[in-house]
């Protein structure tokens, strides 16, 4: 689900000066991007451990050796290990982009892990890589279309209250139903459906993002900079809001992997009207800015968000 970030006018961590020094002629990835995939990628390297355990013939599935005590504590150990030398490399902002990445990059691998062990947390698992890598890959996809809005705000991890209630009432749901009604949990159809909503929510949503480039920005702009365009084409020209359009289904199809009614209910409710809201305040500030152009996009190309028409012209 979505939410608007309001700290934009937080002193910068990283100077702009220092970000153009790697990033010159803008055709390298900023340096947080690069600590951020090396970060991601100490984290990811927990899917390495089972591997190990199998090679010293600790396990007869790989997979299965995070169900044991040893594997629960090499993997706290791979945490603990990675984190002393990111802090011992990074120091001070590029250190706070390294444990979140990292921390990101942990969680898939985990999430990697529990998907092919053999338990009845499988579809956990997936929802484990869905999450991490939804929230890494828009802090990294940030860092390659628009270094200059890049913080540690778009990673999206703590931007507002309501997500965080939301991811935690899903943990929840998860969990009781999992005591209480265990059949409910073994779907694989229907979390297979999830997934696929999940990949090409995804999908969507980055290609909106490269689409955009740099005028795609996670706080809706109020004023007008020079270098902004209008964009009509690409997955423009199919929808008006098509970054919303795969964050909406990306979030629904969380939910159906997770085979949660309650949640999935209240996602799909609680995501339509924070996009009819935030698509009409949006498109107040598009009209401002582009004029007869965005009214003669917006009469062509449907919003792609169901039952969700966007500002209504003489209201
Ligand atoms: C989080 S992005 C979302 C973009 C779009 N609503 C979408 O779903 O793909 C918000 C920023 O994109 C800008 N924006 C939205 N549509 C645009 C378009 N067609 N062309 C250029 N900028 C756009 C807005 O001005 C705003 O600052």
């Amino acid at each position: 689900m979505g939410g608007v970030n309001s700290d934009h006018t937080k002193p910068r961590e990283i100077s702009l000066n220092d970000r153009s020094v790697f990033n010159m002629a803008g055709s390298k990835l900023v340096l947080e991007g690069r600590v951020s995939i090396f970060s991601f990628l100490c984290g990811l390297g927990v899917i390495i451990i089972p591997f190990v355990a199998a090679a010293a013939g600790h396990v007869d599935w790989i997979f299965d050796y995070l169900t044991g005590v040893n594997g629960k504590v090499a993997v706290i150990l791979h945490l603990t290990v990675i984190n002393g030398f990111l802090l011992l490399i990074y120091k001070g902002p590029l250190y706070k982009v390294a444990v979140r990445a990292c921390f990101l990059g942990f969680t898939c691998g985990c999430g990697l892990i529990i998907s092919f062990a053999e338990t009845t947390w499988t579809h956990f698992g997936w929802y484990m890589c869905s999450l991490s890598f939804f929230h890494y890959s828009e802090y990294l996809v940030t860092a390659i279309i628009n270094p200059r809005s890049l913080s540690l705000d778009s990673f999206l991890i703590n931007h507002s209250v309501e997500y965080t209630v939301a991811a935690v009432s899903s943990w929840l749901e998860f969990t009781l139903e999992k005591l209480l009604l265990p059949d409910l949990k073994q779907l694989p159809w229907l979390s297979l459906m999830g997934m696929l909503m999940v990949v090409g929510g995804e999908f969507l949503r980055k290609s909106a993002m490269l689409t955009a480039g740099s005028n795609f920005n996670h706080i809706v702009q109020n004023e007008k900079a020079q270098t902004h365009v209008l964009v009509t084409s690409g997955v423009y020209s199919l929808f008006r809001h098509p970054s919303y359009v795969g964050w909406f289904y990306w979030s629904i199809g969380t939910q159906v992997i997770l085979c949660n009614p309650v949640c999935l209910l209240g996602y799909t409710l609680a995501s339509w009207r924070f996009f009819r809201e935030r698509v009409e305040e949006e498109e107040i500030s598009l009209i401002h800015f582009f004029g007869e152009d965005y009214i003669e996009y917006k009469r062509k190309v449907p919003t792609g968000l169901p039952f969700i028409s966007g500002i209504r012209m003489g209201s």
